[in-house]
């Protein structure tokens, strides 16, 4: 097995946390250090979000995550703060490095019946983390209630107690917390909704913990950022002509539906493709000459005339599916240029016109990707439209990450599942969590601009997976330059600022 380092930010989850912990253990570091690293991170921390004298209130659980609690109250306590420390349990039946922590407390443990959330200018969190097994209920939901009801912030340890750590799903009920403090590498439950909006700023800080231990662990989950994919990426060459930038197609809709294609067809110019060409029925071939200027319009009727366009090999990737309409049309459109291994980007309309066979266009994804040797299918469903090519995998309530990496395998293609925290996965099950983006995103056209932003990264010749998530990290990077008042036309436009961001990103690495 190679040893190398994984390329990416990677996410941990809880069993790969745990392992990362033993392993750096295994090497001498004690379990003692770590925690006592941990806790000292979370005081410093607390002590950003709270003036002298506090009073802090720090709610210790019964396994490491109170551990943590306790060195932080510790600590706090050194530092001037006054600390009360609530315990869910008996804190005499903690083992190991946690009871080593109450005892360098050394002090009152009140039972966590006793906790008052209004009286404290601070809360720290330290019931669960990477150990939550099962939903929070009776005193602890009570607890946590009550404290989100007031206004005092939350500093979290590790997770928000409630959040799965792999996941993000709630278990029972959960802290909202303002910042959450974790440590060496965030995990999927950070990334994924509702954990992330519930975990509030995070903070990542290293305890000890030796990266080294990633090459055993080769974790599958990654931030989406250019540590990722940046070096898969094309530029272009200094002395370098259009067509080494590949000759990306948009199939449009008819007259009264172009407007997507004609999104996805700019956007597809400004995020690199050398050249672009709408393929539009002859009812619309009017409807865009009027509005494209640097994009090209070629007549497409049917299934016969894009088998003829496609003998010209040099156009390399496709969108389909914007504005295109549902049905037979779409899927023979879908089965032609699959069957010639072009890249294609299935979206809106192309997905829903394999809704009543999907097993067909997963039959088709797998034998062109094995013409190719490289996955040459990429599906951009949202959650309504994942529902219906994978009715099974969407009935498994909230567990975004593992429903994506599941019909990646299945579909033999990318899919990049969409949300505010739209998950990227590929079929040898690597996955991306995305974080970029704002809610502006959310209005008409943005998810047809996404196409056009992932078929330019294809046409260029960016492997599938990179091509997706570079795609998706520059569309949420637009979005956040643009600000404001966002509509789907101002996208495409805000490009050469991000892409200048990212040069700038790609030089300090
Ligand atoms: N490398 C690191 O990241 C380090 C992390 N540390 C901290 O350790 C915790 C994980 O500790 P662990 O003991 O494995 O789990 P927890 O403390 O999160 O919880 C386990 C404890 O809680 C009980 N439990 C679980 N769910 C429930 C529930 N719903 N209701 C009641 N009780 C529940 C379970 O039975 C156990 O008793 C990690 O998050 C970090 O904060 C270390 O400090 C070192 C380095
Ligand atoms: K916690």
């Amino acid at each position: 097995m190679p040893t190398c380092a994984p390329i990416g930010t990677a996410l941990l989850t809880p069993t790969e946390m745990a392992e990362a912990d033993r392993l750096t253990i295994e090497s001498g570091i004690s379990g003692w250090q770590l925690m006592s690293a941990a806790g000292r991170a979370v005081a410093g921390v607390a002590a950003e979000m709270v003036a002298l004298p506090g009073p802090v209130a720090c709610l210790a659980g019964p396994g490491n995550n109170g551990g943590d609690a306790y060195v932080a109250a510790a600590n706090l306590r050194e530092q001037g703060f006054a600390v009360r420390v609530f315990a869910l349990g008996d804190p005499e039946r903690l083992a190991g490095d946690a009871a080593f922590a109450r005892a360098a407390w050394n002090a009152e443990i009140e039972p966590l019946a006793a906790f008052e959330a209004d009286q404290f200018s601070l809360i720290i969190d330290g019931l669960f983390g990477a150990g939550l097994s099962r939903a929070l209920d009776g005193e602890v939901a009570n607890c946590v209630e009550r404290a989100n009801a007031c206004r005092t912030p939350i500093l979290s340890i590790d997770l928000p107690s409630g959040v799965a750590g792999d996941s993000g799903v709630v278990l029972g009920t959960a802290f909202k917390a303002r910042r959450t403090i974790s440590f060496f590498r965030a995990k999927p439950g950070h990334r994924l909704e509702p954990g992330r909006s519930l975990c509030g700023e995070i903070t990542i800080r290293p305890i000890g913990i030796l990266p080294d231990v990633l090459q055993t662990i080769r974790p599958r989950t990654f931030d989406n950022d250019p540590n990722l994919w940046g070096r898969a990426l094309r530029w272009p060459a200094d002395a370098g002509h259009k067509y080494d930038r590949g000759h990306a197609v948009i199939l449009s809709g008819g007259a009264s539906k172009t407007g997507a294609a004609r999104l996805a067809a700019n956007a597809a110019l400004r995020a690199g493709a050398g050249l672009v060409t709408v393929f539009s029925p002859a009812s619309a071939v009017l409807v865009h000459a009027a509005h494209l200027t640097a994009a090209m319009i070629k007549r497409c009727e049917g299934a016969s005339e894009l088998d003829t366009h496609l003998a010209d090999e040099r156009l390399n990737a496709f969108v389909l599916g914007p504005g295109f309409g549902v049905g037979a049309k779409a899927r023979d459109a879908a089965r032609l240029i699959l069957e010639k291994a072009r890249a294609l980007v299935l979206d809106a309309d192309g997905i829903t016109s394999y809704a009543d066979d999907p097993r067909a266009l997963f039959a088709l994804a797998r034998e062109a990707g094995k013409k190719a040797s490289e996955t040459r299918l990429v599906m951009t469903p949202h959650a309504g439209e994942f529902k219906r090519l994978f009715p099974d995998l969407a009935s498994s309530e909230g567990a975004k990450l593992e429903q994506a990496r599941e019909a990646a395998a299945r579909a033999h293609s990318i899919v990049v599942l969409k949300g505010r925290d739209t998950v990227i996965a590929e079929p040898g099950g690597r996955a991306a969590i995305n974080s970029t983006g704002t809610p502006w995103l959310a209005t008409a056209g943005t998810g047809d601009v996404l196409t056009g932003m992932i078929v330019a990264q294809l046409a260029q010749g960016t492997p599938a997976f990179e091509a997706a998530c570079a795609g998706v990290w520059m569309h949420g990077k637009a979005a956040e330059a643009f600000g404001p008042g966002l509509i789907a036309e101002d996208l495409a436009p805000m490009l050469p600022k991000v892409f200048g961001d990212l040069a700038r990103l790609m030089d300090e690495t």
